[in-house]
């Protein structure tokens, strides 16, 4: 059900800090709406890995609010964190990872459900990952592991996915791959991704934040090496992984 504002999240005034007098987020608001593709860059530092994890619930905030629509999305938050990350030598397949994104949706409703490998092994194809999922997570490339990553936020149905650095260190393919299926997930739920990969900025952005502390969101209808020239603008001091950083530019406010 949609509120009557279109907005999917709210985030109100959040402030987050991981030791006291220390924020990492400053008064942060700014909206997300049904099919939004949110593009978040900044400096090394600036906390969009922390943004992340508070939108996904892992982190609470120390002052503001984060509303959901409806409530039950709180739940439905599907999180690709950055690949390196996670643990490859866990003793566990790549069909056994893309089965855990399955475990919130189905284990209290109808474990037998979860159990089934058809859904898994329908996406495993669609991320060319069906060839590999009986081989052991410890022997994917960067690029393998990052789309069973992917594979397993998808399964779980969510009502909005969240990536950290979807396309770091991947090659071509898996990057091709990457676009296509966030294209397709787009049509009916809204992105967001944090990424210092000018190249990730795919065609279909709606909005580019720019953060280190503060949030600074800029609306783009297509993004144009304008567009990029303004988003290199935003207050940071530097834009890491080669992307040049240019002289500060002033902003028109936050949306
Ligand atoms: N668990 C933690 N405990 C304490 N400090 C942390 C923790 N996680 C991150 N930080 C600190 O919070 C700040 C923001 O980190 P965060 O990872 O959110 O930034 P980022 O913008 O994602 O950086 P990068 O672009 O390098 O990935 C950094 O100074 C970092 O050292």
């Amino acid at each position: 059900m949609m509120n009557k504002t279109n907005t999917v999240i709210e985030i109100h005034n959040v402030s987050f800090g991981y030791r006291p007098n220390n924020l990492i987020l400053k008064n942060i608001s700014f909206t997300i709406t049904p099919r939004d593709y949110l593009v978040i860059i900044g400096p090394n530092g600036g906390g969009k890995t922390t943004l992340l994890r508070v939108i996904a619930g892992l982190l609470t905030p120390i002052r503001g609010k984060i509303t959901y629509h409806p409530p039950s999305l709180e739940k439905k938050i599907g999180y690709v964190p950055q690949f390196s990350n996670f643990d490859q030598n866990v003793p566990l397949r790549v069909l056994d990872v893309i089965k855990m994104g399955n475990l919130k949706k189905y284990c209290f409703l109808s474990p037998s459900r979860g159990l089934s490998d058809k859904e898994p092994v329908e996406l495993a194809k669609k991320l060319k990952l069906d060839s590999i999922l009986d081989k052991p997570v410890s022997e994917l490339s960067g690029g393998q592991m990052q789309r069973v990553l992917i594979a397993r936020a998808i399964i779980g149905d969510p009502g909005i996915l969240l990536f950290d650095e979807p396309t770091a260190s991947i090659d071509s393919e898996s990057r091709q791959i990457f676009q296509s299926v966030i294209h397709e997930l787009n049509q009916h739920i809204p992105i967001v991704m944090v990424t210092h990969d000018a190249s990730a900025i795919a065609q279909e952005v709606k909005h580019i934040a720019c953060m280190n502390q503060e949030l600074y969101i800029h609306d783009v209808g297509k993004v144009s090496e304008e567009t990029l020239e303004k988003v290199y603008g935003c207050p940071v001091d530097l834009i890491a992984h080669g992307v040049p950083h240019r002289v500060l530019k002033s902003h028109n406010g936050r949306r």
